[in-house]
């Protein structure tokens, strides 16, 4: 395809459709992830819908990245993430956010520093940068690791970190607009929500929510896009809340800890994989005994197997309140101590459920108590995507839900050596609500429990 063929393409999608272009920033709703209709001519080829609806011209083997949920996307004015197998790479646009992030990058590659060696393990492998052209211009990306590439069905968040997302050079209009936007989750939370992503478990089809949605969340509502994004309307699911709580743990420990940073406008980016989130709920409800069918149903749905640990369980038996137990920061080989009121509690070590061993599914147990065949057959059916799922990824028995940290560019160094407060505390908050919902998916919460409210008005 010539250039002009091209440049006639994208003008008549501007034509056509002019208020495309912060389309996605706008969407809300389901959406088809498998639209990306690519024609390969030549050296480049175009790629029709993209991830901000508008089409790039892309160097061969490199595809618009469909799993991003914020950032600067491709719209006709910014360019947006590139994938290339299990790698993505973001756009250098602003030369100096740019080189910022570089060098934060380049400096964990070499350091030995303990705490920059700690950070590492929370930040998505580095790949240097590479040049790439796009829409016929030499841009330079930074090439990452795709956090989400082994996920059939990932489910992505954006929580940007801070009450305040400006680097010590924004001019007086960038401060004035960041602290007008997100307002309310910034002030009351420390954090604010620029997007997420989430393949519904009930019928695969993918949710997005953009900035618009995020800005107009407040401390209560929060909560509601939390639970969209984990997939809570058939109860929240606690092997999927551990998984992600064990990350923020490590996250959190690292954030009291550190001295020498000051992290602004960086990201923490939850994934998790829905296609994993369903294998593991159809797993429970089968093991679920035919008892459970008499509890009422205003208690939390989330059904449990006896092995699986309990660790605010614990946490509320010994000292009678998520308020005055909070997670210390310490995690042992043991498990995560917690700070009581008088002495440490230690928690047992946890770990996700395990994984269903592979063997066809047994029609023995398919007889529910109800006698319903329908959803015996549904279940028969996910049993053998399991199983196929598990021979054909031999990373079957890894996690599928973690947290990474993100976006660099207005990183710089600590002036006084003392705690970077304003990402320790954005991630504290975030850390209580996960905290919350542990508690929630515990068999023995009750749902009059006073002392989870405390909890959530606890926020810093
Ligand atoms: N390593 C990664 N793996 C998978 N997805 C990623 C990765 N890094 C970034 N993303 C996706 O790209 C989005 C934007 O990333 P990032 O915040 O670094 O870009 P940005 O354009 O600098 O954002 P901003 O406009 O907030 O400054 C993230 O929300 C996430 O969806
Ligand atoms: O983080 P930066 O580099 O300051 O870029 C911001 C950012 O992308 C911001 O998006 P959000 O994630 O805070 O929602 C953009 O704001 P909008 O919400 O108005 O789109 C800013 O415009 C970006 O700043 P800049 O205009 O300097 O690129």
């Amino acid at each position: 395809m010539g250039k002009s063929e091209v440049d006639s393409m994208r003008s008549a999608r501007l034509d056509i459709r002019p208020d495309n272009r912060k389309a996605w920033k706008f969407y809300i709703g389901e959406a088809n992830n498998n639209n990306a209709n690519n024609e390969s001519r030549g050296k480049q080829k175009v790629q029709q819908v993209v991830n901000g609806e508008y089409p790039a011209v892309l160097p061969p083997n490199m595809e618009l990245f469909s799993n991003q949920v914020a950032g600067h996307m491709q719209d006709g004015i910014n360019l947006g993430m590139v994938k290339s197998r299990n790698r993505v790479y973001k756009p250098i646009t602003k030369e100096t956010c740019g080189q910022r992030e570089i060098g934060f990058y380049e400096q964990l590659k070499n350091s030995r520093d303990p705490i920059l060696l700690e950070v590492k393990q929370h930040v998505p492998k580095y790949y240097g940068t590479e040049m790439l052209t796009v829409d016929g211009k030499q841009v330079k990306y930074i090439v990452l690791d795709d956090v989400t590439k082994d996920f059939k069905e990932p489910c992505v968040m954006d929580i940007k970190i801070g009450r305040r997302t400006y680097d010590p050079l924004a001019s007086y209009e960038k401060m004035i607009k960041e602290d007008q936007k997100y307002h309310e989750t910034k002030r009351d939370l420390g954090f604010c929500i620029p997007g997420f992503q989430v393949f519904k478990i009930t019928n695969g089809r993918v949710c997005r929510y953009g900035k618009d949605y995020g800005k107009n969340l407040n401390k209560e509502t929060v909560t509601d896009a939390f639970k969209i994004f984990l997939n809570a309307n058939t109860g929240l699911n606690r092997t999927l809340v551990m998984q992600l709580l064990t990350s923020l743990w490590r996250i959190q420990n690292w954030a009291r800890k550190q001295r020498q940073l000051r992290l602004y406008s960086s990201s923490l980016l939850l994934v998790y994989d829905a296609r994993r989130l369903r294998q593991n709920q159809n797993k429970q409800q089968l093991i679920q005994p035919p008892q459970e069918e008499t509890v009422p149903r205003s208690r939390p749905t989330l059904k449990r197997v006896n092995s699986l640990n309990r660790p605010m369980s614990i946490a509320m038996r010994d000292n009678s309140g998520p308020s005055r137990n909070t997670f210390s920061g310490l995690l042992t080989k043991d498990g995560p101590i917690l700070r009581g009121p008088t002495s440490p509690t230690r928690i047992k070590q946890f770990s996700p459920l395990p994984e269903r061993k592979s063997g066809p599914p047994s029609l023995k147990r398919m007889h529910s108590f109800q006698n319903n065949y329908d959803k015996d057959l549904q279940s028969m059916k996910a049993d053998y995507v399991d199983i196929l799922d598990q021979l054909v990824n031999t990373r079957t028995n890894q996690m599928w839900a973690t947290v990474k940290i993100i976006d660099f560019a207005h990183v710089f160094p600590a002036e006084n050596c003392d705690q970077d407060t304003n990402f320790l505390e954005g991630v504290e908050n975030l850390v209580k609500i996960f905290e919350s919902f542990l508690i929630e998916t515990d068999p023995s919460f009750n749902e009059n429990n006073t002392e989870m409210n405390g909890c959530m008005g606890g926020m810093r």
